[in-house]
């Protein structure tokens, strides 16, 4: 078929799939979509990202099919390319209906590989690479350490590798980013990611089937180990002992052991002393919390492998109200698009805050209206008191309505409510003062500085 056809095709199947959806939907998860090409009953569609490809799966798999089957006829497959990589404009071809990512955890199997083992399946998460780690203050030493074992592995003194930090601060990726590596620099090299919950339960299976012996000789084989959230070893003596000798043959042998832990070696309550001192042998790095910076970066970048758009104040927002996890902001970026994809809403400010406050926040203390005119008035050297007056001065009108500004954004009363506790004025006036300062905001560089500092100042307050 010629490639008018493929794209008239599509272009039919558009005007059918526009009518049964929300225009918003239609925009976001359509317009973007390109035929590429059709044979063999198969129409090839082109989408941004993997993200892309999942959520279209997930949400409108039927939507599609029904629509192809009328459009060019019964039984006609969807296969998408999917973007892997828009700098090297790599693709991946996916069969609509065929999940392939599924989380790593669920895909170990639980048996014992056999012995002798000529291949081996690393259960590395490819997504977790060095390339999709982004590098801020938080994580500078832990990265150049493990990027220094990814490149000479067992070559090193960082070995162990011990990589520790909170929930969600990157170690899994930072630990899978170094199996990665090290398996595409030596490929013959034999690595294994493994959580320590699998390890234990892979232990267990064998006392009971009575092959431990054939366990510990699998371990013994691999050349770079990597062992997720240690932790998990607390109090089961059985599995320290037997990793305690695993660990001893690996080290010996010049193999390459990494380790993550939801805490230091110290802190490892319930895990046996030899284990604890052999843990500080090599490096022991932590993952710090991401800063703002980081975060906002992380959040680009994200977006941006997602073939998604965000405005730069939702980005802003989420990076400074959403800290610690990592995990926490994946997981905003997903709500807000499945928001606006149902409710067909604009990707906005408004919607972002009405997504982060639920998710976040719900224990820390609901900012007040006289706590914002009173760090407004502070910061402009005002009497609380100016505000409500008639005042038509300049720096009084500014204060106002910055404060009715993050009154709207910070509490969830109404815009008529917002006007009567500040300067008693109607609602009217109040979605005029938000206007004029999102306004301002967008425009001038100085005035963003100046509500970002206000905003500061009465984050700390709570
Ligand atoms: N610096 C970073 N750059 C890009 N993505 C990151 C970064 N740090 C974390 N992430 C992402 O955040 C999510 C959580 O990270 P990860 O699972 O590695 O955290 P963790 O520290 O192992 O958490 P847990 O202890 O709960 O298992 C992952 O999707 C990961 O890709």
């Amino acid at each position: 078929m010629s490639e008018i056809n493929h794209v008239g095709l599509w272009n039919r199947c558009l005007e059918i799939i526009r009518d049964n959806v929300p225009e918003q939907t239609y925009k976001t998860w359509f317009l973007p979509i390109i035929p590429l090409k059709y044979e063999d009953k198969t129409l090839v569609v082109q989408v941004p990202s993997q993200f892309f490809y999942e959520f279209l799966e997930d949400k409108f798999v039927d939507l599609l099919r029904k629509t192809l089957y009328k459009v060019i006829g019964e039984g006609t497959k969807l296969m998408y390319n999917v973007m892997v990589d828009k700098s090297s404009r790599k693709t991946v071809d996916l069969e609509s209906t065929q999940r392939t990512i599924i989380p790593l955890k669920q895909v170990m199997d639980k048996r014992i590989p056999q012995i002798p083992v000529p291949e081996l399946d690393p259960h590395l998460n490819p997504e977790y690479n060095f390339e999709t780690f982004i590098e801020g203050y938080s994580n500078k030493l832990s990265r150049s350490v493990a990027e220094a074992v990814a490149l000479n592995p067992a070559k090193t003194i960082f070995n162990p590798l011990f990589l520790y930090g909170a929930s969600g601060v990157g170690k899994t990726h930072l630990a899978n980013a170094i199996g990665t590596k090290i398996k595409e620099l030596y490929p013959e090299k034999r690595v294994l990611y493994v959580s320590a919950h699998l390890f234990q339960v892979q232990y267990t299976d064998s006392v009971r089937n009575n092959t431990t012996n054939d366990f510990i000789n699998f371990y013994q084989t691999i050349d770079i180990l990597i062992i997720d959230d240690i932790q998990e070893f607390a109090g089961v003596t059985k599995t320290q002992n037997t990793f305690f000798h695993i660990f001893n043959h690996l080290h010996q042998n010049g193999k390459q052991l990494i380790l993550t832990s939801d805490r230091a070696p110290v802190l490892l309550q319930g895990m046996e002393e030899r284990l604890i001192t052999r843990f500080k042998w090599g490096m022991v790095a932590e993952l710090e919390k991401p800063t703002v910076e980081l975060r906002k970066n992380i959040l680009r970048n994200k977006i941006h492998r997602d073939g998604l758009q965000f405005p730069q104040e939702v980005i802003d927002y989420i990076a400074e109200n959403v800290g610690d996890s990592v995990r926490d902001l994946e997981g905003i970026v997903i709500s807000i698009m499945a928001h606006s994809t149902i409710y067909n809403k604009e990707i906005d400010l408004e919607l972002t805050q009405r997504i982060v406050r639920k998710v976040v926040n719900s224990e820390s203390k609901a900012v007040t209206v006289d706590e914002i005119i009173n760090t407004v008035c502070k910061h402009f050297g005002l009497e609380t008191a100016t505000i409500h007056t008639k005042s038509r001065k300049r720096e009084v009108v500014q204060a106002r309505q910055i404060a009715m500004y993050l009154a709207k954004n910070y509490t969830d009363f109404s815009t008529a409510k917002i006007g009567a506790l500040i300067g008693h004025k109607d609602h009217a006036t109040v979605l005029h003062a938000c206007k004029t300062i999102k306004e301002l905001k967008e425009v001038d560089k100085s005035f963003r500085a100046e509500i970002d500092e206000i905003q500061s100042a009465l984050k700390k307050q709570n």
